[in-house]
């Protein structure tokens, strides 16, 4: 064991050098693979992985060498501690990582043809016809086209994945995920009871038993983990419709370069960092003309070089994308704030704080407040009824999102540990999400679904293989951050817009810098206050519409609390 600090600096020093270059080439080639699917780029793209996945381990092995415990500087020990987890966290074997580029291109690639028309690819074409057709044939015929064209190339692959992948089940940290999840399941569960009555009265019990289960394709997002596009179906006060700022958008000929415009001054206007030119020329805004092929999922990119930060989205003009853009533009501004760090810290406090960043940010630009000052919206003002739509526009993106973020990892944390075994694997996935032992989000499949499929693969997450809970924190996270960038604001918490604000300024400036030098129980602390994560403050955003649902369910006759209420939540039979 090594003892003396002066090696260790040495070591470290020689370590960051070395990451520093290796990281760089492989996101160059990543990004270069992901903006152009070909052969060559894949193997350039898989040569420099395979640099970057021995280079950690490599240098993991060594920073055991060090006794931490005899050091004094604080950044060394935490640098050094972790650099010895590093080797954890990557699994060297080139075939790995054949495997999961194959996975994420297959999905990348995926489409559904019409008999005899064009194949459709799922951004934007059956995106769109998701989020759109009124007809349930047609969405029955995207979602189960989508499912079958991504499930079923995916079903060996990913067995072979988790055989390779030496990841140890991370279970342990899932209690107190639970304890969040139980936190909100009574605004979740008024939520769908109120969806399951109202589909019903438009669908109709062929299709909406009153079991309370609502079939996955008619919540009009491939995956059913939003339902903002079903807004209209469900609008608590239907003569006081929301206004369609997407409408507005195209009829002021807005274009993705202004959308970015706009998110990036919103971070300007909070004191913090405005984008580096090089962005506006490296950055895909927009899905090419010129035939190539591209992963459209859209993504924040960092070049560990100080200086290049880029965004890969195929933008469409809409106000879904445009909330999307401050969500990548948030990660863009993490990646600005941390690019003096060693790039051992380069990285948010936790995974989660990479995520609430920008989509605190995005709530922010939900507001009444900023969309009518930024001429998206013309009513003046919002009377009760129009705020209780409102909230229940962002409750469809937010509430209905509770379910299906929490049992994305909570499937694979399963799988890795072996509890579902791989001859289940499809029966288990929806098995999760359809009620049986742990009722979650009651979206079964509008068709029986076999184990030749692999439909846990139709999501973007599993293939690319992203981990997902930090989705999940994010989730409380973002609204426990605009309640604290609030602070100085009178009025409920869901009016309020923090564009401008000085108090949002003096909370973040100091804080995103930080990058993960600092336990985030401390960077937490700097912005809220607490150290803890609670769902306080989205319970408190949401507490006009809970209300209103409550009272709306009650008056319904829908006693709450399954098994045996009408609508009821059935337990699968
Ligand atoms: C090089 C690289 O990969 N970079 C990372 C960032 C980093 O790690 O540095 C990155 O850009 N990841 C992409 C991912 C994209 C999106 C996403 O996948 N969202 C989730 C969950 C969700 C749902 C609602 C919501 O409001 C926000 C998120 C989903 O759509 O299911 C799609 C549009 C929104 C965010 C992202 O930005 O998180
Ligand atoms: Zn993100």
């Amino acid at each position: 064991k090594f003892y003396n600090e002066t090696m260790a600096k040495m070591f470290l020093q020689f370590y960051e050098h070395t990451a520093q270059v290796v990281w760089n080439q492989f996101m160059e080639a990543t990004w270069n693979y992901v903006t152009n699917i070909t052969k060559k780029n894949r193997e350039e793209m898989l040569h420099k992985d395979s640099e970057r996945s021995q280079h950690m381990p490599y240098f993991g092995t060594w920073a055991r060498l060090f006794k931490i415990s005899r050091f004094q500087d604080p950044d060394m020990k935490r640098m050094l501690s972790k650099l010895q987890n590093i080797d954890k966290a990557v699994t060297p074997a080139a075939q790995y990582n054949m495997l999961l580029a194959y996975m994420e291109t297959t999905y990348s690639m995926a489409q559904v043809c019409l008999n005899e028309g064009p194949c459709l690819p799922l951004e934007p074409d059956l995106e769109e016809v998701m989020a759109t057709s009124r007809d349930e044939k047609e969405l029955l015929w995207a979602w189960q086209g989508w499912q079958d064209a991504v499930g079923h190339q995916l079903c060996i692959t990913f067995k072979c994945y988790v055989q390779l992948s030496n990841r140890t089940a991370k279970l342990n940290g899932y209690k107190d995920m639970g304890q969040l999840y139980q936190e909100l399941q009574p605004l979740y569960l008024n939520l769908h009871t109120y969806m399951c009555r109202a589909l019903h009265r438009h669908y109709g019990s062929e299709l909406i038993n009153l079991r309370g289960s609502i079939p996955a394709h008619l919540l009009r997002n491939m995956w059913a983990q939003f339902w903002v596009n079903i807004l209209d179906l469900v609008l608590p006060f239907p003569k006081k419709p929301l206004e369609d700022i997407t409408k507005i958008m195209k009829s002021q000929h807005w274009k993705p370069s202004k959308m970015f415009e706009r998110a990036e001054k919103f971070f300007t206007s909070l004191g913090l960092l405005s984008t580096p030119p090089n962005f506006w020329k490296t950055s895909m805004m927009e899905k090419p003309t010129d035939g190539r092929e591209v992963e459209c999922h859209a993504s924040a990119w960092d070049f560990y070089d100080g200086k290049d930060v880029r965004v890969k989205k195929c933008t469409e003009v809409t106000i879904e994308d445009l909330l999307s853009i401050f969500h990548q533009m948030g990660h863009i501004q993490y990646f600005l704030q941390y690019k003096n760090l060693s790039v051992i810290f380069c990285a948010g406090a936790n995974p989660a704080f990479e995520e609430a960043v920008g989509s605190m940010v995005t709530l922010s630009a939900s507001s009444h407040k900023y969309l009518l000052n930024r001429g998206l919206l013309s009513h003046q003002h919002q009377d009760s009824e129009e705020e209780v739509n409102f909230l229940m526009g962002i409750a469809l993106e937010k509430i209905a999102f509770i379910p299906f973020a929490y049992l994305m990892d909570l499937f694979r944390w399963k799988v890795f540990d072996g509890t579902i075994q791989k001859d289940v694997y499809n029966q288990e996935w929806w098995n999760l999400r359809w009620g049986g032992q742990l009722p979650l989000s009651w979206c079964p499949p509008p068709v029986p679904r076999t184990e030749d499929y692999f439909d846990p693969g139709a999501k973007f997450h599993i293939s690319a293989s992203v981990p997902y809970i930090r989705y999940f924190i994010s989730l409380v996270l973002q609204f426990q951050f605009h309640d604290a960038l609030a602070s100085g604001h009178v009025g409920p918490l869901h009016r309020c817009d923090s564009y401008n604000s000085k108090i949002a300024e003096k909370l973040l400036e100091d804080v995103l810098k930080l990058g993960s030098s600092k336990p985030w129980p401390e960077v937490l602390q700097k912005i809220t206050g607490q150290t803890k994560v609670s769902a306080k403050a989205l319970m408190t955003y949401f507490k006009p519409l809970l209300d209103w649902l409550v009272t709306e369910n009650v008056r319904q006759g829908e006693i709450l609390g399954w098994p045996d209420f009408s609508c009821t939540f059935e337990e699968k039979d």
